[in-house]
Formats: C-alpha cells, structure tokens, sequence
C-alpha cells in the first residue's frame, strides 16, 4: 500500500511523511485506496450508515494530498488538502491550501495524529507556493493551536413575509432587465463565469471548480450528500449578459387550507445592486411562500435595510465564525490585499509553527497598496499566528481583538491606527462549505 508521490518537505521519497515516534505511520494514500480511506472518513465524521463514496473520492485524489494514518494495516485518521484560489480585500486572488476531511478515529484519538498531519500538511502547501491554508472549523478550539484564526463569518436571516411586503420602493432597477429559470445543464454551463465575475468582488471568496459545479447540479451524486434539484433563476441584463443567479429550494407546506411554505435561499449571486435588488424582488414576491430563510449570507449585506420592514428580519439561528486562515507566507499574503489608509504597522508574531513568525513591517502607501518586509523596527502590537490569521482578510479587527486581550498594544494608540490601515469597506464572506 505506497503512495510515491508526496514530494513535499520531510518526505524522504517512499511516501512516508513523517515516521512520527509511534507505531502509527502519517502517509499519502494511493488512488487505489480512496475506497478504505472514505469508509475511515465516514466513521470519523460519525456517519457509519453512509455508503461508500469511493467514486467521488477518486475525482478528489491528487498525488500527495490524501493522508491517512495507518495502524496495523488499518486507516485511523483522514485528511484532505486541494489548492484554491482566494478572494483578498482589493481583488487579487492569492493561493490558499484548503483543508477539509479532517477525522481521527475514535479509536486513536489525542495521540498526536492530526497535529502530525496538519504539520506535513502545511509543510507542503509552504513549499507549493500557498498564501495561507484555510479551513471551515468542526469545533472553535481545535485549530487555532496549528495558527488559524476566524477569518469570515457567516450570517443568514430568517424574513418573515407576513411582517413586510417585501423591497422598499425606489430601489435600483436594471432597465430591459430579465429573470428566468435555468436548467442544472444551463446552470453548469453559464453558473462558472458569473461566479468567477463575481468572487472577485468578494473578499473571502473561493473559486468553485468543475467538480463543484457537477455536484451542486446533480450531474454528480455523493452518498451522504442529500441533492434534490432546487429552483435556480438567472438574471441577464438588456444585453442578455448573466449578471445574477438565485438557487433556492421551497417546503411545500400548508396549514389547511392556507398556503405557508418556506423559501430557502441556496445560493445568491449578484455582480452589481440593481441585480441584487431584481432578484430578492423576486425571492420575495413567489407565491404561497410566507417566509425567505437566507442561511448564508455576507455579515454586511444591505438585505434587511432593502426591506420595507427592516425587522421583519431576524439573525438566522446558526451565524457563527465559518472559514479559518493561517498565513504562510506572511509577505505574500499581505503584499496581495489592499488597505484602508496609507501608514505603517509593525507587527510582532509569535507563531509556534514558525511560518509567520517574526517581525514585520506592513507599509502602505496613498493608492492603498501595501509591501509586507522582515523589521528589526520596535513593534506596534504583539499577536499570535491565529490572530493574524484572523485580522488577514479584515473580518476581524485590531481594536476589538485589543479589547479581548488577543492582541497586546506595545505603543499607546496603535490599535486605532493599525485599524485604519487592515479596515476593508466589504466585509470578508465565503459563502462555500468545503
Ligand atoms: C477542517 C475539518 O475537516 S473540521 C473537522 C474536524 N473533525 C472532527 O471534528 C471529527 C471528530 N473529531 C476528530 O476526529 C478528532 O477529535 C480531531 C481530528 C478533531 C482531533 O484529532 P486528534 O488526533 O485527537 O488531535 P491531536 O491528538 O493531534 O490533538 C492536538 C491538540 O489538539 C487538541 N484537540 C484536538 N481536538 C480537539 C477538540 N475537538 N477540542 C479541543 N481541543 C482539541 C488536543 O487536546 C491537543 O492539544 P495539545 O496540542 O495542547 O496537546
């Protein structure tokens, strides 16, 4: 059972990753073994009903980059990395190590696997060139040891129609503008462009690949992964260019004889205002639906201040933090964003790991671009790798953070001015589970 194809540092050219102390080896599985590696991945995930999801794996593998731990011939421990494309304030992308399929078994639990298997991990995506590795956090207290930090948040909101009638009047409109429903078939062929449009826009964004696309549509099924086709509409402007898509499902539910079903918004992609506001016209106006439920949507989205009612709008029960960032190569990452103000912050990490740590001057200039460089300049503030992970994409803030006692100020004041700097005018949202 080898797998060759590491390649990363630390791997001596057998596959073997990190010999590790006990009789546990941390290695990379081979293509033909995705089948025993997803069965571990499902009783990891306590879902031991599931069957195998074998076939779709074996589209996710790629040399390297499955691992596994194996006792006595026995996978105890997943763990999946892909590379991705990353939305930054401004609108470049940067290059992110996404990890995801994280599980222990219960069996071997608190030994050390994932702390050898993140390590490996992150060994890799360091000499591939990544950014920052990200990941959506099972549980708050796992990964901010291994330097990540809550990055963006998610925030939905349940509308209850019965408490406004919907947009306010005067709102943009798209003169000539049109909706329609799309097939899955048109949404795989015209949903990737406009989502590429539009995860530039977007700071925390993540490009979705084919295979993405194949699975949200239903061309392809994952077991475990419970897909109904939903309603997808696309919005074109006069020209007929895409510049919108609304992907929602409805409970079709009555109370006797009176309609009252539930719309749940999926997924909602607006390139411009008069899009968005066209087509949250349109979520609110289906017949028989009484209540719009929006799980996911950016913490500063204007939606309930488009409502006549504002407060027929109420927090979706689930907001919480959603994706994680460790940077890995601090002056990359923070070369790539843009800034809120010209100035200069010097930063002081401390990063167990040893990616991020270190000195570093964060200088901006008129324009709003910033150059990140090594600094032996006294240090403005004190944080963790975690920390920096968090403040990266300007979701979090250095004054709030201060007031947590996450951040430690070294020179009186520097809060505020580091917050000029890091503060972004779109707040930073993935609306993509991974
Ligand atoms: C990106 C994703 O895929 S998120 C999904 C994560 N997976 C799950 O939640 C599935 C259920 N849980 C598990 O499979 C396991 O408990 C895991 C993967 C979270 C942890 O694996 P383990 O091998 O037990 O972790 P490991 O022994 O390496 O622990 C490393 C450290 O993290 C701590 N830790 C691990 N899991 C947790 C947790 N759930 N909560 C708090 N601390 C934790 C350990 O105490 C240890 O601390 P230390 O460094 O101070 O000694």
């Amino acid at each position: 059972m080898g797998n060759d194809a590491y390649g990363g540092p630390g791997d001596p050219g057998n596959g073997r990753l990190d010999e590790g102390t006990g009789a546990v080896e941390i290695r990379a599985i081979a293509e033909d073994e995705v089948e025993p590696w997803d069965r571990a991945l499902s009783l990891g995930f306590l879902r031991s009903h599931v069957e195998s999801a074998a076939d779709y794996r074996r589209r996710q593998w790629e040399p390297g980059r499955l691992l596994a731990a194996v006792d006595d011939g026995r996978f105890v421990a997943t763990f999946r990395s892909f590379d991705v494309e990353l939305t930054v304030p401004g609108g470049a992308v940067v290059p992110a190590n996404a990890i995801t399929s994280v599980t222990v078994s219960a069996t071997h639990r608190r030994r050390g696997l994932l702390r050898r298997m993140m390590s490996a991990d992150l060994a890799g995506a360091r000499a591939r060139g990544a950014a920052v590795a990200i990941l959506i956090a099972a549980e708050y207290n796992i990964y901010g040891r291994y330097g990540f930090g809550p990055a963006t948040r998610g925030h939905g909101w349940n509308i209850d129609l019965q408490r406004t009638r919907g947009l306010r009047a005067g709102l943009p409109t798209v003169p000539g503008g049109r909706i329609d429903f799309a097939t899955m078939a048109e949404m795989r062929k015209l949903g990737p462009e406009l989502h590429d449009r539009w995860r530039l826009t977007q700071p925390g964004a993540l490009a979705r690949d084919e295979l993405w696309w194949k699975r949200q549509t239903g061309e392809i099924k994952v077991p475990g992964f419970d897909w109904k086709e939903p309603f997808a509409a696309l919005h074109r402007d006069a020209e007929g260019t895409v510049t919108g898509a609304v992907v929602y499902k409805v409970d079709d539910n009555w109370d006797g004889s009176y309609p009252n079903c539930t719309l749940t918004v999926l997924d909602f992609l607006a390139l411009d205002r008069p899009t968005a506001c066209a087509l949250w016209r349109f979520v609110f106006s289906v017949d028989w639906v009484r209540k719009v439920v929006v799980e996911n949507l950016g913490p500063d989205d204007p939606l309930p201040l488009l409502l006549d009612d504002p407060r027929a709008a109420t927090p979706y029960v689930e907001n919480a933090d959603f994706m994680w960032v460790r940077v890995l190569d601090v002056a990359a990452a923070f070369d790539a964003r843009t800034y809120g103000a010209p100035g200069r912050v010097v930063l002081e990490v401390e990063d167990r790991e040893g990616w991020a740590a270190g000195r570093w001057a964060v200088e901006v200039a008129p324009d709003g671009t910033g150059r990140c460089t090594r600094t032996t300049d006294a240090a403005d503030l004190a944080l963790t790798a975690s920390q920096l992970g968090a403040l990266y994409l300007g979701g979090e803030t250095v004054p709030r953070l201060a007031a947590a006692g996450l951040v430690t100020e070294l020179r009186p004041g520097a809060a505020a001015a580091a917050d000029l700097l890091l503060r972004t005018p779109l707040a930073a949202w993935n609306p993509d589970g991974f």
